[in-house]
């Protein structure tokens, strides 16, 4: 997958950009606060309507702009796609080939990218939420139908939330229909999405293993476990899952109308690393939780490889600097021909820049680019 060009409109601090003719390893140079992470980030938003570093939208819209219009064009397998997204306060409209798209859910997974970003660490080190995160962004890019399970999973659980939270206190009977209800749509989407996140971990796991092996030099071994709130970690049964999870559910209700709040599902669950044995959240060095964010990435553009059958675009924005020069070497010379890379950083001097002769230069100043 190659990103031939992007055009922006009023996108963070670019009033207009055009850039055109990528080349498979561009770098973009620049001191701080000049735009670089704005250019990689607005890839990322063409890829997945989504910021990687903000939730909200309107962020992204210049500080003097209404609206904001991000558009590239994307050499594929089977030939080239349009991509078009504008992002409003009202909402958001995405074409594929000028054709708009009734859901955006159609529309990611048309550009595929792995970033990693300083914030990545976080995935190691952070709340269980982070990874949860990490886990939806990812397969819904590779998975159609994830994130249709994953909106309609919210919505029953505000509703079911709700439901809890005014049961305090109440006859029990006055609520059990409206509980049963909610709690069968609670289950069928429930467990499709942690049956795709075991199953995404699972390979995920074997890239992993293999790559971070191959960085520490054979020294450690990485393992990935998703924690579920209901049944057993390897369970990967439909029919066994949503009895478990509806079993969990009756087990649990007196303690969630106390709290008012659903205990058990998806959005309760966590994703653990361990290297030899040992949780790296826990006991890890700070090198050992950032080779195992660096591990996992890589694995990510294997893993999106062999689902789709082509590789994703690669987003390194202010990491490889923070790599010392073999694992800079093993990352670039791992993806240099078969994976087209954007990287950000404030100098070249800080690149180990003979292993990046190829690369294209870009030097972005105060939201302009010069090539
Ligand atoms: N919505 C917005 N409208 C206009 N400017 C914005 C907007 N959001 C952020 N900026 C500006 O963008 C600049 C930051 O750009 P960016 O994050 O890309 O920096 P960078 O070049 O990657 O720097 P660093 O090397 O520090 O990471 C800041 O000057 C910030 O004020």
């Amino acid at each position: 997958m190659f990103v031939n060009n992007i055009h922006l409109q009023h996108y963070r601090n670019y009033s207009q950009l055009e850039l055109n003719s990528f080349g498979p390893v561009n770098l973009l140079i620049g001191q701080n606060a000049q735009g670089k992470t704005n250019l990689v980030e607005a890839i990322y938003v063409l890829a997945l309507t989504k910021s990687h570093r903000t939730a909200k939208d309107k962020e992204l819209i210049s500080f003097d702009g209404s609206s904001t219009y991000l558009s590239s064009s994307v050499s594929k397998k089977y030939g080239d796609v349009r991509l078009e997204l504008a992002i409003s306060p009202q909402g958001k409209k995405a074409k594929i080939n000028g054709l708009e798209q009734r859901k955006l859910s159609n529309f990611i997974g048309s550009l595929n990218v792995v970033m990693f970003a300083p914030e990545d660490l976080e995935i190691v080190k952070g709340t269980p939420g982070v990874r949860r995160r990490f886990l939806d962004m990812e397969i819904g890019q590779v998975a159609p139908g994830y994130l249709y399970h994953l909106q309609q999973y919210q919505k029953v659980l505000i509703q079911r939330n709700n439901l809890l939270k005014q049961a305090w206190g109440k006859d029990l009977a006055s609520i059990q229909i409206m509980l049963e209800i909610w709690n069968e749509q609670l289950v069928e989407h429930g467990v499709k999405i942690v049956r795709k996140r075991k199953q995404f971990i699972k390979k995920l796991q074997r890239w992993a293993e293999e790559i971070h092996h191959g960085i520490t030099g054979g020294g450690e071994e990485l393992k990935l476990s998703y924690v579920p709130s209901f049944g057993e970690p390897g369970e990967e049964d439909e029919a066994v899952l949503l009895e478990r999870f509806m079993l969990k559910l009756s087990q649990m209700r007196d303690q969630e109308i106390r709290r008012g709040m659903t205990l058990a599902g998806p959005h309760r669950d966590d994703l653990a690393f361990a290297i030899n044995g040992k949780e790296v959240h826990t006991y890890g060095s700070q090198g050992q939780q950032r080779t195992t964010a660096l591990s996992l990435k890589l694995a990510e553009i294997e893993l999106i490889h062999e689902e789709i059958g082509e590789y994703p675009v690669l987003l390194l924005d202010d990491v490889l600097s923070e790599l010392d020069p073999y694992r800079q070497t093993q990352l670039i010379e791992t993806f240099q021909s078969k994976v087209q890379t954007f990287i950000t950083a404030t100098g070249i001097e800080s690149l180990n820049a003979g292993r990046l002769k190829e690369a294209s230069i870009y030097h972005v100043r105060a939201g302009h680019v010069e090539f």
